[in-house]
């Protein structure tokens, strides 16, 4: 069910909820690691990687419970040490996992991490917290990693979490599961300050961490000598709110992101979305999005309350149908085009100038065949395909089911027409 075939250009209409967050989970599902006792986590996305995080938790000796929107972890009773390769190569956060494991474990043998490969992706900055943390560290054949505390229990550091691409948030988070019980007060500068840094701190805090952060971006952290479980809801995933913000106005169409208690549309993003012409009216049922005629924008993307890397694949597609000539730099990766070429399969006129994009604006998209490589290059085509008059079709969205497990049903349910095709060829409406 890895293809999909979108009837394209009906506008959308209605209400949709928003599942819980992609990032925020996986790196709660981590925390859980640190917690010795049981854990409930609710609001959990039903999503591939969620499955296969449950896999990984449970090979490290804490069975896993998944039910409708949990994710509860068993009281730790066994020691696992090791995060098998082929789980581990499947998810981004995969140091983050080891960082709980070398933490409450002294060992832990790791693979290098997966998620999308849209350029390089280096964790060096998270091995350097690791190694500042006390660790012994050995490159094994085939990209695994061996950690060891020859103290048995990580010490304190200092740490400076930029890279020549801003903060980095997976690493910031590794720091922080080794500093909460590590013996003396670690301080951490340059911290990433997501809102998925954010929700694990305040995580961590309620169990009995003793994290502290301060202002410009530094992070002070003295190490207790264990944890206590606490419950946790992991907040609504602000890359779908504004995935289908997008594809409401690609598609001419309004819709209300259902009300959550929370601004589910991260600020540089909600100001791009201004900026160009959009309406975004906060009610009592959630925020209204409605377009109209809209103008082009410059977006530079950035870390948080910056405009969103994820979400730059999915705008370049609506700015390809916006009279005008748009730009928009990526500053958090290196490169991230890889939603370009199948962009231009439905008509866009896109091109890369070094890390910009240059988008001019067409008056119409038509119908293409594409295959999608990563989550968001998926959500990109998934929005032409939503705008063009006709039959596309759209394969690789294995990808997008490792983040997104309603949004093809929650489209649906506004006015799309998808339909899933299955191994056999038959359209399969859901
Ligand atoms: C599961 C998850 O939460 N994934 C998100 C997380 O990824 P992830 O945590 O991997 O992203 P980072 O914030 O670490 O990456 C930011 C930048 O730092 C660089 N870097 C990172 C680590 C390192 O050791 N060395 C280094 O150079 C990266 O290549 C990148 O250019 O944040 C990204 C940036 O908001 C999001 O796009 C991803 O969706
Ligand atoms: C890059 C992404 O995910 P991951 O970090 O899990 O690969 C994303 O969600 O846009």
């Amino acid at each position: 069910m890895s293809t999909i075939v979108v009837s394209g250009g009906h506008p959308l209409r209605g209400r949709c909820t928003l599942q819980g967050s992609k990032n925020i989970a996986l790196h709660l599902y981590a925390a859980g690691l640190l917690m010795p006792g049981r854990l409930t986590i609710h609001n959990a996305p039903a999503i591939v990687d969620t499955g296969v995080c449950a896999e990984i938790v449970s090979e490290l000796g804490r069975p896993v419970t998944l039910g409708a929107g949990t994710f509860e972890v068993a009281a730790d009773t066994r020691t696992g040490r090791e995060i098998r390769p082929e789980l581990g190569r499947r998810i981004r956060p995969t140091a983050c996992f080891a960082a709980a494991v070398l933490a409450r474990r002294s060992r832990v043998r790791f693979p290098l991490p997966g998620g999308d490969q849209f350029c390089d992706r280096p964790v060096d900055l998270h091995l350097r917290a690791m190694e500042r943390s006390g660790a012994q560290l050995e490159l094994l054949p085939g990209g695994v990693v061996d950690a060891v505390l020859p103290g048995g229990r990580p010490r304190a550091f200092a740490m400076s979490m930029d890279t020549p691409h801003g903060p980095s948030l997976g690493a910031t988070v590794t720091a922080i599961f080794l500093a909460v019980i590590a013996s003396g007060t670690t301080v951490l500068t340059d911290i990433s300050i997501e809102p998925e840094v954010i929700h694990i701190v305040d995580c961590l805090n309620r169990a009995g961490a003793d994290i502290v952060l301060m202002s410009e971006r530094r992070c002070v952290i003295r190490g207790v000598a264990e944890l206590r479980t606490v419950d946790t809801v992991v907040a609504p995933d602000r890359l779908e709110a504004g995935t289908l913000a997008l594809a409401a106005l690609i598609t001419g169409g309004e819709v209300v992101l259902a009300r959550t208690g929370e601004a589910v549309l991260t600020p540089g993003f909600a100001d791009a979305l201004t900026r160009m012409g959009a309406e975004l009216i906060s009610g009592p049922d959630g925020l209204l999005v409605r377009g109209g005629r809209l103008s082009p924008v410059d977006v530079v993307t950035g870390p948080h309350p910056q405009f969103p890397t994820g979400l730059q694949p999915p705008t370049t597609g609506l700015l390809s149908l916006v009279h005008g000539r748009s730009r928009i730099v990526e500053r958090v990766y290196q490169r991230r085009a890889t939603h370009l070429d199948g962009l231009r399969a439905f008509g866009a006129d896109v091109e890369e100038l070094g890390t910009a994009t240059v988008i001019t604006g067409v008056s119409e998209l038509r119908p293409a065949a594409v295959a999608a490589t990563d989550i968001r290059c998926c959500t990109a085509l998934l929005l032409a395909a939503l705008a063009a008059k006709g039959e596309s079709r759209v394969s690789g969205l294995r990808h997008l089911y490792r983040g997104h497990g309603g949004l093809i049903d929650a489209l649906n349910g506004m006015g799309a027409s998808i339909m899933r095709v299955n191994s056999a060829e038959e359209l399969v409406r859901t």
